[in-house]
């Protein structure tokens, strides 16, 4: 039977997605993203159209930089700047009944009870529909010089301090208090039940606690986990924590490599591995014709140019792709600096190596980049066209489902939702979604709680002892 596909947006509170641009395209209402009503207009847009989640990107303070230094380019692009989706995201779920909404938050830059508070309180006004991505955070050299520390904490550290502080986040919303502690019984005058308060204590390498989960138990308890970052340590991470997976994708081999990788290891901590969903960014140009996609497709590259490209990829990497030869592999000409793979390696390996077994070029790096950015794939063609390469990605590489990256926003929604949604519902690939009214029943189907077999389900009972 052909697998449901989930349907997701990608956005990153500002006016572009992914490193490229296209505010100044007719085209494009980008330049709006500071206008409630445009957040509003696109959840509204992907409710009735059926979609599962409103995903928001960013969390990290860090901006994309030259080796820590600003870019007038990326400045100039209005790239600098984005909002907040944690605060946009309430006025969304007010506006919509089924929607989905995931909001990044970075690890490592305050203490955990920050990100425990903030989604408990999404679970609650969002009534279950809000997940965690959890990154250890983009462009960490200028989020450290911001954050006023003296040096980036490293890859690897960065993950291990991460999985402590996703630990001490579970052991408040898991543990902290019972799914009936509120009890609003006006007879007895009692709000709350005392006896299904429970004390939270950690005492950790990196992070401590003592004291009370302040927020009532909402409907999901635990967000839905979702995480990003696909290098071997992110994804040990996500086997052992997350619940969803964003990866970006440059072959369909690399991508089937990493989704087996990631489930195989979720089956070593003895979970379900179809119970992770594996979502991939696909940035789709679509029209009634493949000529008139592939137009669009040329006026959206045309706004692009290596400067900004290299730019944008050097918040994510570390590297400086126009200090290079252009004319020969990237892989051949790492600097020993100690510094590429530390800001970030998923960005760096999907360059290694073409289905074929050859390397790409510099040049070759920045030309796709200048297409999608550090997007995942991209397909341009007719409904028809697309919704067989979507087909083919899903059934090759055992993904779940796609994050769109839209290139003109609301208006290449509206062109997938009104011309690709159609075809792809014709071949029974967006059948409905589970039934719950929560984002963790639509995704994974198997109630509002955590799964017994992932590790938070453990902080549950005897939590007051466990420290
Ligand atoms: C697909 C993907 C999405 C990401 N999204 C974000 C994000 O929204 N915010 C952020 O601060 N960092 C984001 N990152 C960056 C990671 O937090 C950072 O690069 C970290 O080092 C983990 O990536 P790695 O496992 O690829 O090394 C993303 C990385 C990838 C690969």
């Amino acid at each position: 039977m052909a697998k449901r596909m989930i349907l997701g947006v990608f956005e990153a509170g500002t006016q572009q997605v992914g490193g490229t641009t296209s505010w100044a395209h007719p085209k494009s209402q980008n330049g709006d993203y500071r206008d409630i009503e445009y957040w509003i207009g696109m959840a509204r847009m992907l409710d009735d159209a059926g979609f599962d989640l409103l995903f928001f990107a960013g969390g990290s303070f860090g901006y994309a930089s030259l080796k820590g230094e600003l870019s007038d380019v990326l400045v100039r692009e209005g790239m600098m700047f984005g909002l907040d989706g944690s605060y946009i995201i309430p006025a969304l779920a007010a506006a919509t009944s089924r929607l989905g909404f995931v909001v990044t938050t970075t690890t490592g830059s305050d203490h955990p009870l920050h990100t425990v508070r903030k989604y408990s309180t999404l679970d609650h006004v969002t009534k279950g529909r809000i997940g965690w991505n959890i990154v250890t955070g983009a462009s960490q050299n200028t989020m450290a010089k911001m954050l006023g520390q003296t040096e980036m904490v490293p890859h690897d550290k960065r993950y291990e301090a991460a999985a402590e502080y996703v630990e001490v986040a579970l052991k408040f919303w898991e543990g902290g208090n019972d799914d009936d502690a509120v009890v609003l019984d006006r007879a007895t005058g009692v709000f709350a039940d005392p006896q299904k308060i429970h004390p939270v204590v950690h005492e950790g390498e990196y992070y401590r606690s003592n004291g009370y989960h302040t927020q009532p138990p909402s409907p999901q308890r635990s967000p839905v986990l979702f995480q990003a970052g696909t290098s071997a340590a992110g994804r040990a991470f996500a086997a052992r924590h997350a619940e969803a997976v964003f990866v970006q994708g440059t072959t369909y081999e690399q991508t089937a490599a990493n989704v087996a990788d990631i489930r195989r290891r979720a089956a070593e901590e003895g979970r379900d591995p179809a119970d992770l969903k594996l979502i991939v960014g696909v940035t789709v140009i679509t029209a009634p014709t493949s000529a008139e996609a592939h137009r669009l497709r040329a006026e959206f590259e045309a706004l692009q140019s290596d400067e900004l490209a290299a730019h944008y990829y050097s918040g994510n990497t570390g590297l400086n792709l126009l200090e290079y030869d252009f004319d020969r592999p990237l892989k051949d000409q790492l600097p020993d600096d100690g510094l590429a793979g530390q800001m970030g390696v998923s960005n760096i390996e999907r360059f290694y190596t073409r289905p074929d077994g050859s390397a790409p070029t510099v040049r070759e790096i920045l030309d796709d980049l200048k297409g999608k950015g550090t997007r995942g794939f991209a397909i341009t063609g007719d409904p028809v066209e697309v919704a067989d390469e979507l087909e083919r990605m899903i059934d090759l590489t055992d993904l779940d489902g796609f994050m769109l990256e839209a290139v003109f926003n609301t208006a290449s929604m509206r062109d997938v939702i009104d011309l690709v949604l159609p075809e792809l519902r014709r071949r029974g690939r967006l059948d409905p979604a589970p039934e719950g009214t929560t984002l963790r029943e639509r995704l994974i189907g198997k109630g509002p709680h955590l799964a017994a077999e992932h590790h938070g389900a453990d902080l549950r009972p005897e939590f007051s002892a466990s420290t």
